[in-house]
C-alpha cells in the first residue's frame, strides 16, 4: 500500500520513535528512555520505511553470525513504527506534527530467517505497509546486510489496548 512520501532518511528528520508519547518510549527495541535499550530508529523513505542497526559483538548467535532473536527485535520494532507512522498519516499528519505518533502492540510477528546474516557490517530493516485497517496494519519488513536480503518478517500491528496504557499505574511500573 503506497504511504505519502515523506522526508526521508537522508533529511534526517524526526525518526518515528522520536514521537512516540514519553510513557511509551521504554521499549527495549526503540524506547528512546531505555538505558539499556537498542534506540533502534525508524524513518520515512518515500512508500517505505528504512532503519540501520550494527550488531555489537554480544548479539551474536555463534561467532561471526548475528543471534535471530535480534533480528527478530529489529523487525518488530521497526514494523511497529512502520504501523504508527501509516496510522498517524491515514489520521492527516505528518511526522514532525506536534500531535505524538500513536503506539501500536505487536500482536503477531513471524520471522523467516533466508541466510545466515553476518556480524560486523550494518543491517538495513526496510518494511511497508500491506494492509491498514482502523486499529491494526499489517506490516512486510525484510533485513539485509549489504545487498543481501537475510530475512523477511510479516507484522500484525494493533494499536496499544486500554491494559498497556500507562495511567497513573503506569507510571508506578516505569523504571527509575
Ligand atoms: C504500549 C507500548 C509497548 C511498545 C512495545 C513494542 C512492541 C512490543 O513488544 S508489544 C509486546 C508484545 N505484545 C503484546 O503484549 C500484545 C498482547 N496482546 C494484546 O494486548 C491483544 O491481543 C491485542 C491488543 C494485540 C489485540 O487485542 P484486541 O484489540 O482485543 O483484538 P481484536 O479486536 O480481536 O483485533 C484487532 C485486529 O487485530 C487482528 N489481530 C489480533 N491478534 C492477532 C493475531 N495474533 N494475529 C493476526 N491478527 C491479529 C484482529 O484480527 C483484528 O483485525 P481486524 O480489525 O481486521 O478484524
Amino acid at each position: 500500500m503506497p504511504m505519502e512520501p515523506d522526508a526521508g532518511p537522508a533529511h534526517r528528520g524526526p525518526a518515528v520513535q522520536d514521537r512516540y508519547p514519553d510513557d511509551f518510549a521504554w521499549c527495549y527495541g526503540c524506547g528512546r528512555h531505555n538505558p539499556a535499550g537498542l534506540h533502534l530508529k525508524t524513518y520515512p523513505d518515500g512508500d517505505e520505511t528504512v532503519t540501520v542497526f550494527e550488531p555489537r559483538p554480544e548479539h551474536m548467535a555463534v561467532p561471526g553470525f548475528v543471534y535471530g532473536g535480534l533480528i527478530a527485535s529489529l523487525i518488530d520494532c521497526h514494523s511497529m513504527a512502520t504501523a504508527s507512522l501509516a496510522l498517524y498519516r491515514r489520521d492527516g499528519h505528518r511526522l514532525g506534527d506536534p500531535e505524538p505518533v500513536p503506539r501500536c502492540v505487536t500482536a503477531s510477528l513471524k520471522v523467516d530467517y533466508l541466510r545466515p546474516t553476518p556480524l560486523g557490517v550494518p543491517l538495513t530493516v526496510r518494511g511497508r505497509v500491506v494492509e491498514l485497517g482502523q486499529r491494526k496494519a499489517v506490516v512486510e519488513s525484510e533485513l539485509y546486510a549489504g545487498e543481501t536480503l537475510c530475512a523477511r518478517g510479516q507484522v500484525v500491528a494493533v494499536l496499544a489496548p486500554p491494559a498497556m496504557t500507562p495511567g497513573p499505574a503506569g507510571a508506578e511500573r516505569r523504571p527509575g
